[in-house]
């Protein structure tokens, strides 16, 4: 009798499902004789039969027809609790037909009662089988639980055949790269192939993994949709039992991500250490864990040095570090950040202003793990702020302190006053006819007298004055405590003999005087309006005494002021309320004794105080600005009246307007000047326009140019006042002027008689007719003068003594008359 292989040598456990027991005994028997140890047990119900399989048993046998139950149930339930347990119907009525459902239904076998023949084989063979099946479902569950461990890995997985066709891809795959499944099957990674990886890493992979070697390297990759990804790969071979490679496996991980980070880390890292701030990282204790290039240069740290021994104490010797820890550190601690100033002081002991912003970095606990700290040198901007700040408080030219910082000062000053009860004494000083330097040296002498005596006043100041820069030609003294009436007239004496030592200029000596007027703090005023006020007023005072005059403010002194003040707003309004007109001088030809032109002098009527002289309120346009408004305005009636002449009659009569050096300098001069004879309709030529050589000779190349231009348009030019400024004749010779017009002081000397103005009448006259000028003397009031200026050659004559400046009305009344001189 045969019997089995492991069941032959351990002890068999069955189990019986059996409503007989000497049928059980039977086959019991049966197994034991033909070898088998045999433990054993009988059940006949369902329920025994469950209870029973919550053992562990080796074989079943069944009976098929039982009275409490029947094998086809038996069969079902074993199944059901363990389906690879062998199950073999032991019966003696079961036929063929019922067999075969029996099997079909999940029976092993089955063997006839009467004939166990068959039984100890059939035991042996379905046991084998049974662990065959085990072992397989075994293998099948490892595998189905492997391919969904793979399928649901986070890596992307991808395995191909020998040839690298792509036989399989997990769902990290088809997400990381955006491919599905069923696009990439058959086709190989080639798909994924980005350009962008060196041609060797390629080769080398192949090399290994073909060599039956693991590869293992970063690749860049590209996404269906054409964005790059980083992938750190594993690409290993399968071999089958005989070492040939049957497929290979590639296991990728998507790092783009920290590969992406690095190369932000990086790029930063390369900011901080380009940026020209200090950027330094520090443990709470201070010890400093990364300082950039610059904190390392500020510090002059070598660039190996070992950061991690460095404390805040190295970089920063002074409290600077002391702060930090103690005040800083701590506050930032609490609030997440801070940012301010301080001083930090480098290691050649140089003290820089800094602003710093500190930061605090948590660890994954929330403990503060490190600081951040950026220094910036904001030296330059301390710099530029003070220059500011200096800018704003004094005066470009002198570099005294201005009108705003006196006043700052003098509020201090009143302040004082009121607390301890002493006394300030402010005094404003004007320089004496400064127009004149300015007229007749140009701007850059006048400057330098300005800042000449801007020096000396600073040498007349005891530390708690101040002497500052109104201005132009106006300085202001405070002085804080003088003793009283005497202190300052010692200080008035002082002032003047320092001031009015002869500034040197080049080859002049130009002597300076000037004016003052004082007001005393709380007397005059205890308030900076006030005391400013007043010490104005009393200069006015002075001034109208003439030069070199001084005078302590009164408090009737300011009336005149106010009237000034209020001319000064009459003026703005005159041009709106028609107040201007003009009147026209005569121009006679020598030779001929007939009027050739006239010149346009402006008349303001008052409502008020009547006629007011040019001479007075022409520098009054001039410091408001409103002499360009009114000043077009000239121009333009003057053009007018003189096409209004060519109406009357009087053909080619020209009209002369006088230009004052605000207008010459107004970028718009030549359009205004283009606009008035284009809308008034007058002949280009038929207008002159009347400038003093100081205002050509202030800027002879910018003047040539702008002279030039009016040229080209054809008008005439006319250089006015000729004689009394310090025209030079190298550059009247290169002027495109036409005219001179020869100042009238020369003409009061010839008629009394001084033989020095005759000759620089006659010489002027000589030097125009050189030049191929025309030339016009003005001021003449006497027969004797215009005979003077016949016999001299002298072309043209203005004067009272042929007709004073006439209304347009009376003017053209003249003309008709056809006079003749
Ligand atoms: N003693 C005396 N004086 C004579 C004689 N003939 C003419 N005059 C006066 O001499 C001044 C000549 O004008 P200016 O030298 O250009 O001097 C002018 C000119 O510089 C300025 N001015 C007048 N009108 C205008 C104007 O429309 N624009 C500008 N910018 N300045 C003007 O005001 C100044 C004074 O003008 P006015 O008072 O009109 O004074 C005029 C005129 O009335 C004479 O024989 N004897």
């Amino acid at each position: 009798m045969s019997v089995a292989t492991k069941e032959q040598t351990g002890t068999l456990r069955a189990l019986m499902i059996e409503d007989v027991e000497d049928d059980a005994l039977l086959l019991v028997d049966y197994l034991q004789s033909s070898g088998f140890a045999l433990e054993w047990r009988r059940v006949d119900s369902e329920d025994a039969l469950r209870n029973a399989m919550l053992e562990s048993w080796d074989i079943v046998f069944s009976d098929f027809s039982m009275p409490k139950f029947n094998g086809k149930r038996a069969l079902q339930v074993v199944r059901e609790i363990d389906p690879d347990l062998p199950l073999i119907f032991v019966s003696g009525t079961i036929g063929e037909d019922v067999a075969v459902e029996a099997m079909k239904a999940g029976a092993q076998n089955y063997v006839m009662k009467g004939s166990l023949k068959r039984l100890p084989s059939a035991v042996t063979r379905e046991i084998h089988d049974a662990a065959l099946r085990r072992e397989q479902r075994e293998a099948e569950v490892t595998l189905r639980k492997l391919s969904m461990a793979v399928n649901q890995a986070a890596s992307s997985v991808f395995i191909t055949d020998p040839e690298g066709c792509i036989e399989y891809v997990n769902l990290a795959f088809e997400r990381l790269t955006g491919f599905t499944q069923a696009e990439v099957l058959g086709r190989t990674p080639a798909i994924l192939c980005s350009g962008q990886n060196d041609g060797a890493v390629y080769s080398e992979l192949w090399r290994k993994i073909r060599g039956g070697e693991v590869f293992r390297g970063t690749l860049v990759n590209r996404r269906k949709d054409g964005s790059l990804f980083y992938e750190d790969k594993i690409i290993a071979p399968i071999k089958d039992g005989d070492g040939r490679i049957t497929h290979f496996v590639s296991t990728g991980n998507d790092i783009t991500q920290r590969v992406r980070a690095d190369q932000d880390r990086s790029r930063l890292a390369a900011i901080l250490e380009g940026t020209p701030d200090i950027v330094a990282i520090l443990r709470p204790d201070g010890q400093v864990v990364y300082l950039n290039h610059a904190g390392r240069a500020r510090f002059a740290l070598a660039p190996d040095i070992e950061l991690g021994r460095l404390s805040l104490h190295d970089l920063f010797p002074d409290q600077f570090s002391e702060r930090l820890l103690d005040e800083i550190f701590p506050r930032v601690g609490e609030t997440g950040s801070w940012s301010g100033e301080a001083v930090l002081m480098t290691s050649s002991g140089i003290r820089v202003p800094v602003s710093q912003v500190v930061l605090r970095h948590l660890d994954e606990y929330g403990e503060v793990e490190y600081f951040s700290t950026v220094i910036r040198d904001i030296s330059e901007q301390k710099r530029y702020e003070a220059e500011l700040k200096y800018r704003a408080t004094h005066d470009r030219l002198t570099n005294l302190p201005n009108r705003f910082m006196l006043s700052e000062r003098l509020e201090q000053e009143i302040e004082r006053i009121k607390f301890d009860g002493s006394q300030a004494t402010v005094m404003f000083l004007d320089l004496d006819d400064f127009k004149r330097i300015n007229d007749s040296l140009g701007h850059a002498a006048g400057d330098a007298v300005l800042q000449a005596v801007a020096r000396r006043l600073r040498t007349c100041m005891r530390p708690s004055d101040i002497a500052a820069s109104h201005g132009g030609d106006e300085f202001t003294v405070l002085m804080s405590e003088p003793a009283g009436f005497d202190d300052v007239m010692a200080m008035l004496h002082k002032l003047r003999e320092v001031i009015e030592r002869p500034v040197l200029y080049g080859m002049h000596e130009i002597f300076v005087t000037f004016c003052a007027g004082i007001a005393l703090c709380p007397a005059d005023g205890d308030n900076v309006t006030d005391l400013l006020r007043n010490a104005d007023s009393a200069l006015y005072r002075a001034k109208s005494s003439g030069a070199k005059q001084y005078s302590f403010y009164s408090s009737d002194m300011n009336a005149r002021g106010d009237e000034l003040l209020s001319l000064e707003a009459d003026l703005r309004r005159a041009l709106s309320n028609d107040e201007f007109h003009l009147e026209y001088q005569p121009q006679v030809d020598l030779t001929s004794g007939s009027i050739i032109g006239a010149e346009a002098l402006i008349r303001w009527v008052h409502p008020a105080h009547g006629l007011i002289s040019p001479v007075d309120f022409v520098p009054m346009l001039e410091k408001t600005g409103l002499i360009d408004t009114v000043g077009e305005w000239v121009m333009h009636q003057a053009c007018e009246d003189c096409r209004a002449w060519h109406a009357a009659g009087f053909a080619q009569l020209r009209v002369s307007v006088n230009v004052s050096a605000l207008q010459f300098n107004d970028v718009e001069l030549l359009g205004k000047v283009r606009r008035a004879i284009e809308e008034e309709a007058l002949p280009a030529e038929l207008l002159e326009l009347e400038l003093t050589e100081n205002i050509v000779m202030r800027d002879p190349q910018g003047a040539t140019e702008i002279l030039q231009a009016l040229h080209s348009m054809g008008v005439r030019i006319a250089v006015d006042d000729f004689g009394t400024g310090y025209s030079s004749m190298a550059y009247l010779k290169t002027f495109p002027i036409d005219v001179l017009k020869i100042d009238q002081t020369f003409m009061r000397g010839v008629e009394i008689g001084d033989s020095s103005d005759a000759a620089i009448v006659e010489a002027s006259v000589l030097f125009a007719r050189k030049l191929g000028l025309e030339v016009v003397a003005e001021g003449v009031e006497t027969r004797a003068q215009l005979d003077f200026l016949r016999d001299c050659g002298c072309h043209l004559a203005q004067g009272f003594f042929m007709s004073r400046p006439l209304p347009q009305a009376k003017l053209l009344a003249l003309l008709r008359t056809h006079p003749s001189w």
